[in-house]
């Protein structure tokens, strides 16, 4: 089984305490640090600008991992990778020329990645899974943190390992929504190797230990 990556969601820390909670990040086991934008537009919800997520940079020492929730990622990238980005995810949804904004993404030296929507099929990535690095399939609706696990995530990460296996065995299969304790290992089970997980984590009595159980699924 490959190893499982961990990607903490800043939308659930304190904002008032960013800093602190960048640094906890450093100091835990975790593997990357997500980073949730939002315009408002394609999901109904702001979750913070650029100014913040160079503020983020500033501190973090795991690379970024940016979810692009929006209705146009492509004036966002270059801030993206600016921003200190190792990882930028667009949603299938939001891109009318998706293998373009997946060069362009390439082009700026980041990892690109396709993010669903729970209502979308796997199947949409049959002719980009082999241009893409990362799928990440979302287990809630995007737009807001702790929201309820959707069960029938299961069987789009099994159908999605078994696509990535015959043409893309490296492709990260990152869920995010809802993660926590209950799902995480049949999530691996299925394929998925790499959980992002806000509130479970933040919200969790001590973060760096739930980190650590979540990589030991
Ligand atoms: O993209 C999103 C929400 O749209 C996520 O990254 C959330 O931040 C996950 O939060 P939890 O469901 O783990 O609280």
């Amino acid at each position: 089984m490959k190893e499982c990556l961990v990607s903490p969601s800043m939308l659930a820390a304190d904002f008032a305490n960013i800093q602190r909670d960048v640094e906890m990040l450093n100091s835990s086991e975790a593997d990357y640090i997500h980073i949730d934008i939002m315009d408002g537009v394609f999901v109904p919800n702001i979750s913070f600008g650029f100014p913040v997520t160079e503020a983020i940079a500033r501190h973090a020492k795991k690379p970024l991992d940016f979810h692009l929730m929006v209705k146009d990622a492509t004036p966002y990238l270059e801030a993206c990778r600016d921003s200190g980005a190792e990882i930028i995810t667009v949603h299938y949804e939001a891109c009318t020329h998706l293998h373009r904004t997946i060069m362009a993404i390439h082009e700026l030296g980041a990892k690109a990645g396709v993010a669903l929507n729970p209502h979308t099929p796997v199947a949409v990535l049959e002719e980009i899974i082999d241009h893409i690095d990362l799928a990440l399939i979302m287990s809630v609706n995007p737009g807001f943190g702790g929201q309820k696990f959707i069960p029938h995530t299961f069987a789009k990460v099994e159908k999605l390992a078994a696509m990535a296996e015959k043409t893309n065995p490296d492709l990260l299969i990152e869920i995010d929504g809802g993660v926590t304790s209950e799902n995480a290992r049949e999530l691996v089970q299925k394929g998925a190797n790499m959980l992002v997980a806000g509130s479970f984590v933040f919200k969790s009595e001590n973060p760096q230990d739930t980190i650590h159980s979540l990589k030991r699924v």
